[in-house]
């Protein structure tokens, strides 16, 4: 059976949004989107994902230690650069950090693990759109910093998979570039 047409559309314009905007989801939508990611895609139900969510003031303490991070990678950086670091986080309402916890599985390698982590960071993102927010996916540099993980309660065994920013979109929503199917796809 094919997916109504409205769902089709809702998927082939799903637009990230880089300026986000209060308010951000409340609790009880939080939670619809993290039921969302909750269904991700996962070989042998390792439930591989770990979410942390960041808001109101914690998103100022979440920027120290962006900064902090910053200056562990570049104790030279300046001013802006710092500023920049610390105001990250404010940049929507609401931050989620996707972490994935990676365990070792004769049938299920790292790489897998991390995909399925990928997948329900993108499950909050559309979640969230279905709800008439708008997301950014982020990493950059601040996703590689263990101690930055350790900072907000990741493990040994986690890695982050990226920052999922979510508010409503401020401004007009930017152009979908036009692409072809056939760039990308042949039958064989
Ligand atoms: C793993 C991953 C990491 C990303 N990291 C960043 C980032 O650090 N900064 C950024 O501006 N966009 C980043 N992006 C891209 C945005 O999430 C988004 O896809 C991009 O702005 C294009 O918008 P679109 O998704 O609407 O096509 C990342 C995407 C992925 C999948």
């Amino acid at each position: 059976m094919s997916a109504p047409l409205n769902g089709l559309n809702f998927l082939q314009q799903r637009n990230s949004a880089p300026r986000l905007t209060e308010p951000g989801p409340s609790a009880d939508e939080l939670e619809q989107m993290l039921l969302c990611a909750l269904r991700s895609p996962d070989h042998a139900r390792l439930r591989p994902w770990r979410f942390v969510s960041i808001q109101g003031d914690r998103r100022v303490a979440f920027g120290e230690l962006l900064r902090a991070s910053l200056l562990r990678r570049d104790p030279d950086a300046d001013q802006i650069a710092q500023d920049r670091a610390l105001n990250a986080p404010l940049r929507a309402p609401l931050v989620i950090a996707v972490i994935v916890s990676l365990v070792e599985h004769p049938k299920v390698p790292f790489w897998e693990q991390r995909l399925s982590a990928g997948c329900a960071a993108f499950s909050l993102s559309l979640a969230a759109e279905a709800m008439d927010y708008a997301a950014i996916w982020r990493t950059g540099a601040f996703a590689e910093d263990e101690q930055l993980l350790r900072d907000i309660g990741g493990a040994e065994n986690e890695e982050f998979v990226g920052f999922v920013y979510v508010g409503r979109r401020d401004g007009p929503a930017k152009p979908i570039p036009p692409m072809e199917t056939a760039e990308f796809h042949r039958v064989w």
